[in-house]
């Protein structure tokens, strides 16, 4: 059995996350947490993971909290810059037991778009993203959209692609979105919609489309307790759940 400990539990993913915990035979929680609370509330608690689904100015400080408590952390919240991740990096040195998983969607349709999108960008002109999302998300663009861009990218260069041709010279409104790592990213928030994501891919005379959709929030939940089963198999800290998988 897996004690596990929720930050972030009366939020949106918080809460499915309390209940998908609840309903899983090998795993107990033990410690519904929100803000205002102390993480080392977890530790108290009994808890080995915690799960941080709270908010891009606080996860941080969750997480080195967490270390310092002796827990291992599976983070879905989004924010996380290269200086923050290799702050905690830096902190699981002094507890090389611990294993920190910082994933940017736990959904599995999305952690393959984002593998998919990555092997196939080398091979096309141009590539842009269209990330899609309900109007309550506080972020923009999206943690999947940027974690897919620095994919795309790393592997373009890789593979010594040139940028994506873009002949525009005018845009003094921002029509063509944030460019993150020399890709276009186009944000839209919408009510109806939960979390969704588009790759566009172009050559002479084709498309390829990359899309995934999460119309509900369960569809985080099976790499939500992926994460909770395997991160303390996993010391150190892994960014993305693809690190847990064979892919
Ligand atoms: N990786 C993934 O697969 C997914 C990631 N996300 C990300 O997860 C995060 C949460 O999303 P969502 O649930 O929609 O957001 P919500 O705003 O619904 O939930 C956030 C919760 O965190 C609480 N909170 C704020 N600060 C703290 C703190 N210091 N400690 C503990 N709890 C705190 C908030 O409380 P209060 O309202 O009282 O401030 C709120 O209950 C976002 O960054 C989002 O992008 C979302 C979906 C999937
Ligand atoms: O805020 C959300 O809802 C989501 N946030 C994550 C992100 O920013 O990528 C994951 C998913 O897109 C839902």
């Amino acid at each position: 059995m897996i004690s596990v400990a929720v930050l972030g539990a009366s939020g949106r993913m918080g809460a499915t996350t309390v209940h998908a915990v609840d309903s899983a035979d090998d795993l107990t929680l033990v410690a519904a947490l929100d803000a205002g609370d102390e993480v080392a509330m977890a530790a108290r608690a009994g808890a080995q993971v915690v799960v941080d689904f709270t908010v891009p100015s606080a996860t941080e400080a969750n997480v080195h909290a967490a270390i310092e408590a002796g827990l291992h952390a599976v983070v879905g919240t989004t924010g996380w810059t290269a200086d923050a991740l290799g702050r905690v990096d830096e902190h699981l040195k002094e507890r090389p037991e611990l294993g920190v998983l910082i994933a940017p969607n736990f959904a599995l349709g999305a952690v393959l778009a984002m593998k998919l999108s990555a092997a196939a960008a080398p091979y096309f002109e141009s590539v842009e993203i269209v990330e899609l999302h309900h109007p309550d998300k506080v972020d923009a663009p999206s943690g999947t959209a940027r974690h897919t861009a620095a994919g795309i990218a790393a592997a373009r260069a890789a593979a010594g692609v040139a940028s994506s041709p873009d002949a525009t010279s005018q845009d003094p409104d921002g029509a063509r979105g944030a460019v993150l790592d020399g890709v276009h990213v186009h944000a839209v928030r919408l009510r109806g919609l939960v979390a969704h994501e588009e790759i566009l891919m172009g050559n002479p005379g084709e498309q390829f489309t990359i899309r995934t959709d999460s119309f509900d929030r369960v569809s985080f939940m099976p790499g939500v307790l992926l994460g909770i089963r395997k991160v303390a198999a996993h010391p150190g800290l892994t960014v993305g759940l693809d690190g847990y998988m064979t892919l």
